[in-house]
């Protein structure tokens, strides 16, 4: 016989991408709440070191189980010409954190080696964001700080660009997107 957590049925609550099931948002969260659900699009991706721009398509999902914390995956794939995958790029999974006193954190840990920290604020359709903390594993990269906005316009588009202070230069635009819910 096992006991009864043993028996109970996980998850509970599930957590969900979708505002209109699931557990209520938690208040905290109210201003992140325009960023739940899953987007897809795509962007260019450039850097002076790199032989860019490349294109790629990017998802991303933005979920909630009801704590006062979003759950946060994105995933991108290199595209050809064509719009046809190339190859997986880049693979992130973390957690915004809006804090009591009005700051956003963003926790993002890398598939590259690379775990950030991110501190910024909430605007009414627009969070940014920059790094205060950028840990390497002993295979990463050099990377050394990075900033990133999400700015939702009026016709739905999620605007997300990034730039990256990495291999010894400074602050420069590394991708840009436009994503729509989907
Ligand atoms: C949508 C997101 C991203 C895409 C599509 C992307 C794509 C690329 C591509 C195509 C390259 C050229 C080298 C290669 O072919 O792999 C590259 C280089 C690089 N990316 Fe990204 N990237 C993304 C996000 C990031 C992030 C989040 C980081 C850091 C955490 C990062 C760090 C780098 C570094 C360090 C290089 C190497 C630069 C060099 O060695 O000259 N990228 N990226």
């Amino acid at each position: 016989m096992g006991s009864s957590s043993e028996r109970a049925q996980l998850p509970i609550p599930a957590e969900t991408t979708d505002l209109c099931y699931g557990p209520p948002l938690h208040d905290a969260c109210a201003p992140l709440r325009a960023l739940v659900g899953v987007w897809r699009g795509g962007g260019e991706v450039d850097y002076p070191s790199i032989e860019g721009p490349y294109r790629f398509g990017q998802q991303v999902a933005i979920s909630h189980d009801g704590r006062p914390f979003l759950r946060h995956e994105a995933r991108a794939w290199l595209l050809d010409a064509e719009g046809d995958v190339l190859r997986p790029a880049a693979w992130e999974t973390g957690w915004w954190r809006p804090q009591p006193d009005g700051r956003l954190e963003l926790l993002i840990s890398h598939c590259t080696g690379i775990l950030e920290l991110f501190y910024g604020a909430a605007y009414p359709q627009r969070w940014d964001l920059s790094t205060d903390t950028v840990v390497r594993a002993a295979t990463a990269k050099d990377v050394e700080a990075a900033a990133r906005s999400y700015a939702l316009d009026d016709d739905g588009t999620l605007h997300y660009a990034e730039s990256r202070a990495m291999v010894g230069l400074p602050m420069t635009p590394h991708v840009t997107a436009r994503l729509h819910r989907s």
